[in-house]
């Protein structure tokens, strides 16, 4: 959708296969069923991980992994320097032509809305809560679950992080919202038309109310590999300083925001030599974080189309979905709503970044902001 451009571009067809578990989610072709445990512990199969040192050096992983989020005590030893600053805020001010502000082009995007209804898809670590050290700590401020739970009434909203759902439900403490947690492999939806999706059957379930609803976890057959691989990362991250696991349920994540530069590159090594016995997990990279999850065609933006679909919203031409993100994972479901040219993302970074992003805001705070003002529009709307 040229959004920025005319407001009406020609819609685009969907791109995206048609999936079917177990043999058709995996984003590589050799095994054509899911191999039993004794079989994928001792597999000298190729993984889906850069195999030798310096082949991940030259595909940029050690860069990555210096750059993203940068700690707060680097940035005030950066910004120290006046000049360095005046340099940041104009390479920012330069990169926002591309990705403007969602506060300053609010108009616009209320015009383009128009009658339309709005769908909110939201992220939730650095997009409704600041990034902390300990993932424990990244707690939502109680004006910010207002404003979510503002929109949620207004809008369908629904959370999508790579948190384990139940983890991220503890966080936001809101009924009103629909959540999908471990990077979409773990969706509570209504109990709507959907009853698959890309050969995976919703299980029918109860929410902490009673209510009935729909479960879709594609990746359930991981949990077993899931659970045996965060035991033995544990175990090889153990001497590091600074570095722990999380539990994320289909998925792992192992944090290196508290280890010290220099052993940044150990903890890479480390992940990689447990990750070469194990060709059905892959490794992707956020805030200073390793995400290791199942090699399933299942991400983010899936999880918006399943939504969507499952919410009744997929095919209405009326409907706006709208993706607010902070992270690398938050770009699949920003290519998804570029690509079906119907909806937008909204990148927040307080950072220059490529992204598949139509807007940007540079922080929670500019979030919450832009909830605000959603809802207040909405509102004086009806
Ligand atoms: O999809 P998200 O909701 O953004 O989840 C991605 C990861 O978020 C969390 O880690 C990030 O936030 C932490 C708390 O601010 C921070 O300490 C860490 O460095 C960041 O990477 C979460 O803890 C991870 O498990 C998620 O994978």
């Amino acid at each position: 959708m040229d959004l920025k451009a005319s407001l009406s571009s020609p819609v685009v067809a969907d791109p995206l296969p048609t999936l079917a578990l177990p043999s058709a989610v995996m984003t590589f072709t050799t095994p054509t069923s899911f191999p039993s445990p004794g079989l994928y512990l001792n597999t000298s199969k190729k993984k889906p991980l850069p195999a030798k040192l310096e082949e991940v050096r030259t595909n940029g992983w050690f860069d990555l992994m210096m750059a993203s989020s940068p700690t707060r005590k680097r940035q005030i030893k950066d910004i120290v320097n006046d000049v360095q600053a005046d340099d940041l805020d104009l390479q920012y001010h330069n990169w926002m032509v591309d990705y403007p502000s969602a506060l300053t082009s609010f108009e616009t995007i209320t015009d383009f809305a128009g009658s339309k209804k709005l769908a909110l898809f939201l992220d939730y670590d650095g997009t409704l809560s600041p990034i902390v050290d300990k993932p424990e700590n990244a707690l939502m401020s109680d004006e910010m679950r207002d404003a979510v739970k503002h929109v949620a009434s207004l809008f369908p909203t629904a959370i999508i992080s790579g948190r384990s759902r139940d983890k991220v439900f503890d966080f936001v403490k809101l009924n009103e919202l629909y959540y999908a947690g471990s990077h979409g492999m773990d969706i509570m939806g209504t109990v709507g038309k959907t009853t698959e999706s890309n050969g995976v059957e919703c299980i029918r379930s109860t929410d902490s109310q009673g209510k009935e609803v729909n479960l879709f976890q594609p990746a359930s057959e991981f949990l077993p590999m899931i659970s045996e691989v965060y035991k033995k990362l544990g175990e090889s991250i153990m001497d590091i300083d600074g570095a722990r696991m999380e539990d994320n349920k289909f998925c792992v994540s192992v944090h290196y925001r508290n280890v010290a530069e220099d052993d940044y590159w150990k903890v890479f090594q480390r992940v990689n030599a447990v990750l070469e016995d194990y060709p059905y997990l892959k490794l992707t990279h956020g805030r200073k974080v390793f995400e290791v999850r199942p090699v399933i065609d299942w991400n983010k933006g899936k999880a918006v189309e399943f939504l969507l679909e499952s919410l009744g919203l997929n095919e209405s031409e009326d409907v706006l979905p709208i993706y607010v993100g902070d992270d690398k994972t938050d770009e699949d479901a920003f290519k998804v709503l570029k690509a079906s040219n119907r909806g937008f993302g909204i990148l927040v970074s307080s950072i220059p970044k490529e992204s598949d992003a139509f807007y940007s805001l540079r922080d929670p705070a500019e979030v919450m902001e832009f909830l605000k003002k959603l809802a207040a529009w909405k509102e004086q709307s009806t």
